[in-house]
This record gives structure tokens, C-alpha cells and sequence, in this order.
């Protein structure tokens, strides 16, 4: 049985034909996403149909099952003809940060992070909402039902039937769901909205059947439930007890598989649930891989020239420390920062030490962040280095040492495409547990560093310095 996997992730639109037996990709197709903290989600769905189109004319068979794996928080907020009222903002942007902390003071942290299992940054979609209501509140008041990017992509591939869905780990990066009752908790959304009272999607479970696909090419495919580009990226790995995942893409990602939900009140780790019932604990933050692509245009060089030259430059950067929070940045809470480069000095400032602290400080940031799971009871016995960056050469070597732990790094796959893959075969088969897929040639990475406490240290330094934390 042939099945489709969807990553509709930030930077682009991934579609991966998987052989439902045994995991094999039979062939795959990728369409760009334009840039931008907000985004028509009508480009999303051009995204879609080329890369389903192309994928389909490469498919060696009919697919039975389609599945959505969408980057998570979006504000898809659409009208009662089911237009939306405006672009979506998604989950790197920052404008809704004052909404955030506005909730904060309404609530107490504690207290959010224990009802929702989060604690409100500008990513999660109910301090968008917030933002939406308070600055475009004629917008606000059009709102008839709220999605995020994967159900809204699932719901147009079923022909936007009456009901719309989605799925609990999704659900549980909004702000406004529970996940110790798996319940929506629409009095937040209310509140946030200024008292308007929007639809929400059915939330459905892990294995359900939510729809058949009415789009050309995979007419009457189930459609899964489909769930947040993390949540499937953890689902095709097939994570087990004491793995842990750093995934580079545009944000960097770092999640364990967990039993109980978590409710983290300093809010540097999110307790999301997964897509098999279970639990996501993760640290996100807004800068991974394209603090690599930024610098390698500052060096005027390409992404293998960039790990050429952070490669031929010593461990610690001959003292400079990158803070890369080119975007701001969501963990720590600086939606306002910008970017550091500190220590220079006439003899280090090299191209190679230039290139190696932009490798060192978006690692430093992922090293904290596997502390910050550690701290909340995650068992870390190895990492798993997954997304776009994790395909550079000196990421690979300079990882270990920073990290502290054994690093694994499966064969570059679209894992979160697989993932989707693997619940839309779940869907279709309607077993109790999803298939077992073997993640191909995982290798140990080798480092180059065993000063990697020192390179953290003066990585802690520089931000204590520049922003006091
Ligand atoms: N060899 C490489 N070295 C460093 N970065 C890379 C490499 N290959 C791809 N990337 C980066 O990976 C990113 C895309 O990764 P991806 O995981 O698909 O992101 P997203 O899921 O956020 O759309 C791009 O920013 C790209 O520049
Ligand atoms: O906001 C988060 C997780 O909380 C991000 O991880 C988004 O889900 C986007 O992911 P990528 O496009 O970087 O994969």
C-alpha cells in the first residue's frame, strides 16, 4: 500500500510516496514557501497541490491514505465563508510578544503553565488571537472559526467539508487546550478574543480517519488527522525512551518522548502532547539553520563553504561567542533581541572564527535547551540530529562536544514528511499501535571538541552580559 506524507513546514512544502509496508520512500517532490513572519495561507496550498502533483506523477501506484504534518501555532482565522480575514501570522512572529506577557499578568504563569502546559510566548497562537482582537479588531469580529496551518491544509484536501479537526499534539501548542483533559479550553480563546466566540476544530485521536482527499490525483485517499511538523517528526523517528531530537530547520527544535504531561512554570519548555496519545515536552528556539545561511552570505560563501571554514577554525572560535538571535528570540523570552558577536578582537576576526561561533552559538542554544528537558525529568541517553542544518558538515563535528552526550544523526530524510506518512498508514489500517518503520542508517557522530564546557561557558557569559540572563 502506497501512502503520502505532507510536511508543510516553514521554509517550504515537502511530499514524500511511502511504502506503508516496510517505510520506503518511493519518490518525493519539494515546493518553496515565500518568506515572511505572515503568509496568505493560499500559498501553502499552491505549495501543496505542486509538490502532491509532482509526487503523484512519480508514484509507482495508487495512494490510499494522505496525512499533514504543519509547522505549529499559525493563526489561520477565517470568516464563515471559510476566507480568511487576513495572512497568518505564524509561530516566528513576534509582534503579539505585550499579549503574551498581558496574559501572564492576568493569570500567573504557574497557573497557565498547569491548566494549558504552557506558559505564553509570542509564538503560541492565543496571544496572536489577542493581538488580532486588539489591532484589528474589525478582523476579530469577521473570525467565524480559528485553525492552525496543518488542519486548514487537511481540510482544504477534503474539499473544505463542514467540519474541520485536527489533532491533540497541534491542539496543545495553541494555548487554549488542555492537555491534561484533552479538551479545548474555549473560555481562554474567548477571553483572549475580547469576547468573541470563534470555532474551534473536532479534535479527533491519533489513528482516526478524518475525511477521503477530493483532490485530483488522490481522490478518495483517507485523509489522517494529521498533526504539528514536530509531533510527526517525532512519529517517524519512532522515538524511544531516553532519545532525544535536535531538529535544525528554521527554528530549532529540541523534544522527548514523555508518558505524563508537563507544565514547565518558567515556560522554556513547552508541554505539548504527540501524535500517538502520548507526550512532546520541547524547547524551541527561532534561530537554527538560518543563522548558518545568514552568515555564509555575510562570508560571502555557500552552506559547504561555511562548514569549510568553521571546520578550520579552532573549538571556542578564537574567542568570539555568537548570541544568533537574528530574529529575536523565543527561548530565552528576547522577542526584541538582536544579534551579538562578542570578543572580537584584531586577531581573531577571521572568516573561520567567524563562521565557527555562528556554528558554536546556535549549538549553544540547542545545548541549553537539552539542560532545560534534563531539568523537567527527560532522560537523555543520546540526541538525534535531525532537519536542513543538520546536514552541515561542522554541525555534525561540532555537536558532540557541545552536547555533551552521544549524537546520532539518522540518514538526512524529510522526517517529518515521514512521520505523516506513517500516521496516514496508521489511518488506513486502523491498528491499535502505528506501523514500525526502521529509521535508515543512523551513524554516531564523531566530534572535534572536548572543550565544549568552555565554549558554553563563555557563550553564557557574552548573553549575561548583553542581556542579563
Ligand atoms: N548542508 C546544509 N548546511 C546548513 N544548512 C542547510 C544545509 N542544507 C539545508 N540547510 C538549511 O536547512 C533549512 C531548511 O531546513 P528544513 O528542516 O527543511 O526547514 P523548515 O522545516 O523550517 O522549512 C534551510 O535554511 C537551509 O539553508
Ligand atoms: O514553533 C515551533 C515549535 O514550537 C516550530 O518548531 C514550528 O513548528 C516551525 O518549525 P520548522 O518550520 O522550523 O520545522
Amino acid at each position: 500500500m502506497l501512502v503520502l506524507g505532507i510536511d508543510s513546514s516553514t521554509q517550504s512544502t515537502k511530499a514524500l510516496v511511502v511504502d506503508a509496508d516496510n517505510g520506503a520512500v518511493v519518490a518525493e517532490a519539494k515546493a518553496s514557501h515565500p518568506n515572511g513572519t505572515e503568509v496568505d495561507p493560499a500559498v501553502w496550498w499552491e505549495a501543496a497541490q505542486n509538490a502532491i502533483a509532482e509526487v503523484v506523477a512519480k508514484s509507482p501506484g495508487r495512494i490510499e491514505a494522505v496525512s499533514v504534518g504543519g509547522q505549529q501555532h499559525g493563526m489561520v482565522a477565517l470568516d464563515s465563508s471559510g476566507e480568511p480575514v487576513r495572512d497568518a501570522l505564524l509561530w516566528n512572529d513576534t509582534r503579539s510578544a505585550p499579549q503574551a506577557e498581558e496574559l501572564i499578568e492576568r493569570h500567573g504563569a504557574e497557573a497557565l503553565a498547569t491548566r494549558t502546559g504552557l506558559v505564553p510566548v509570542a509564538s503560541f497562537t492565543i496571544t496572536k488571537l489577542a493581538w488580532l482582537a486588539q489591532h484589528e479588531p474589525d478582523n476579530a469580529d469577521r473570525v467565524a472559526q480559528v485553525l492552525l496551518p496543518h488542519d486548514w491544509l487537511g481540510w482544504q484536501l477534503a474539499g473544505r467539508p463542514e467540519q474541520s479537526w485536527t489533532d491533540h499534539g497541534d491542539a496543545s501548542g495553541t494555548g487554549y487546550y488542555s492537555p491534561t483533559t484533552g479538551e479545548w479550553l474555549p473560555e481562554l480563546l474567548t477571553e483572549a478574543m475580547g469576547g468573541r466566540t470563534p470555532e474551534l476544530p473536532k479534535l479527533l485521536g491519533p489513528n482516526a480517519e478524518a475525511a477521503r482527499a477530493t483532490l485530483p490525483g488522490i481522490e478518495g485517499a483517507t485523509i489522517g488527522v494529521g498533526t504539528g511538523d514536530n509531533m510527526a517528526a517525532a512519529l517517524g523517528l519512532g522515538l524511544k525512551p531516553g532519545d532525544v531530537v535536535v531538529s535544525l530547520g528554521t527554528s530549532g527544535a529540541v523534544f522527548a518522548p514523555a508518558e505524563k504531561p508537563s507544565a514547565d512554570r518558567t515556560g522554556i519548555v513547552a508541554g505539548f502532547c504527540d501524535a500517538t496519545g502520548r507526550y512532546l515536552p520541547l524547547v524551541c528556539t527561532l534561530n537554527a539553520a538560518r543563522v548558518l545561511s545568514s552568515t555564509a552570505h555575510m562570508l560571502d560563501t555557500d552552506l559547504e563553504g561555511l562548514s569549510r571554514l568553521a571546520l578550520a577554525a579552532e573549538p571556542g572560535s578564537g574567542g568570539l561567542s555568537l548570541l544568533p538571535y537574528l530574529e529575536g528570540e523565543r527561548t530565552p523570552n528576547l522577542p526584541e533581541a538582536t544579534g551579538t558577536l562578542a570578543g572580537l578582537t584584531g586577531a581573531n576576526m577571521t572568516p573561520q572564527n567567524l563562521a565557527r561561533a555562528a556554528v558554536e552559538g546556535m549549538l549553544c542554544g540547542m545545548a541549553d535547551a537539552i539542560d532545560a528537558l534534563r531539568d523537567t525529568g527527560a532522560e537523555v541517553r543520546r540526541v538525534l540530529l535531525i532537519g536542513g542544518a543538520a546536514r552541515s558538515e561542522a554541525v555534525q563535528a561540532i555537536a558532540p562536544g557541545l552536547f555533551g552526550v552521544d549524537v546520532d544523526i539518522p540518514e538526512p530524510a524529510e522526517y517529518v514528511a515521514i512521520g505523516a506518512a506513517k500516521q496516514a498508514a496508521w489511518a488506513r489500517s486502523g491498528s491499535a499501535e502505528p506501523p514500525e518503520w526502521e529509521v535508515a542508517g543512523t551513524r554516531r557522530a564523531v566530534g572535534d571538541d572536548t572543550s565544549g564546557a568552555a565554549v558554553r561557558a563563555a557563550y553564557a557569559a557574552a548573553r549575561e552580559q548583553v542581556h542579563g540572563i
